[in-house]
């Protein structure tokens, strides 16, 4: 479980984060999203105790990292950067990993053949490719069995294929009844993974919620031939209406109704597509709000 209150974070004039506030329930996979420089990186930084909070707290079982007994065992990060030694194989990494964390290295034989490293592990990391130091960041990370898994934009530098099996982990540890909080801006990616989500802007909670009751609503494309007199019409009706370009994205009206009040206005229809709303059209509407 991940709990974080009224986080806040601040360098010097910049609020970093202000007042977050969310929770990663165990059985679940959390995405964290919000456009570059949102606060994402920090929270996940202090989270991990790598960071202090200016105020507030960001808790993993109840506890702040650095009071946690065994944290390699509580938690495993996949961060941005990578902890790897570029001179050293994956294997080494691994197995001074394993001694810090008291992990046996049968489990790293293991782990490096979950994660699809077999073959290169006695390759130096520094002549991995980007997908392959984010599959040794997530053996590292699972390396101490934790039930809590925390991830900085791990799908980064991973093929479709990888993108995939990165799923199919985060979601087998959910289904354990792990806790599973991932950042991404990939968002069609994460859409396929997630459970909850947390959206943030500018260093505040700008959503937090199911997936599910977020996305999976319809809407529609319209191009006509008189915008205006439509919209004022699809408003009329009780419609929520608003622009791309020329084109009207209208919701709380079927397809039936926007054809047959076209018809009876005359105006002609140039096209008329039903959309699925997909966490990206959401975030996007979230995080360009004024
Ligand atoms: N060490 C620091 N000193 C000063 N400002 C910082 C520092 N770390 C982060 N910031 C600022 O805090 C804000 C949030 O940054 P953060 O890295 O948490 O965002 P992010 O959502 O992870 O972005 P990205 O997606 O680009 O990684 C930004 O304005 C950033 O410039």
């Amino acid at each position: 479980m991940i709990e974080v209150r009224d986080l806040t974070k601040t360098y010097g004039r910049v609020h970093a984060v202000q007042d977050v506030t969310f929770t990663a329930s165990p059985g679940r996979v959390t995405g964290l999203v919000g456009l570059n420089g949102s606060g994402k990186s920090t929270t996940l930084r202090i989270l991990l105790g790598l960071s202090r909070a200016t105020r507030g707290a960001a808790l993993i079982n109840g506890k702040r990292y650095r009071d946690l007994r065994h944290p390699l065992r509580q938690v495993g990060a996949v961060l941005e950067q990578g902890l790897a030694h570029p001179g050293q194989t994956g294997y080494s990494h691994l197995v001074t990993q394993a001694l810090l964390s008291g992990t046996s290295r049968d489990r790293v034989k293991e782990l490096l053949d979950f994660v699809g490293l077999d073959a290169a592990a006695s390759k130096r990391t520094g002549d991995y490719s980007l997908g392959m130091r984010q599959r040794l960041s997530v053996a590292t990370a699972l390396l101490g069995e934790p039930d809590v898994l925390v991830l900085d934009e791990a799908a980064n530098g991973l093929d479709p294929a990888g993108m995939a099996w990165l799923r199919g982990v985060l979601r087998r540890h959910a289904a354990d009844g792990g806790t599973v909080l991932i950042s991404s801006h990939l968002l069609n990616d994460l859409e396929q993974v997630a459970d909850d989500v947390v959206i943030i802007g500018q260093g505040r909670v700008l959503h937090t919620g199911r997936l599910d009751a977020l996305i999976g609503g319809t809407r529609l494309r319209v191009r006509c031939g008189d915008p205006a007199r439509l919209w004022a019409a699809f408003e009329h009706y009780g419609a929520t209406v608003a622009a791309d370009g020329q084109v009207l994205l209208v919701s709380g009206l079927t397809a039936e109704n926007v054809g047959d009040l076209a018809l009876h206005l005359q105006v002609p229809l140039y096209e008329l597509v039903t959309e699925t709303t997909h966490l990206e059209d959401v975030f996007l509407s979230l995080a360009e709000a004024p």
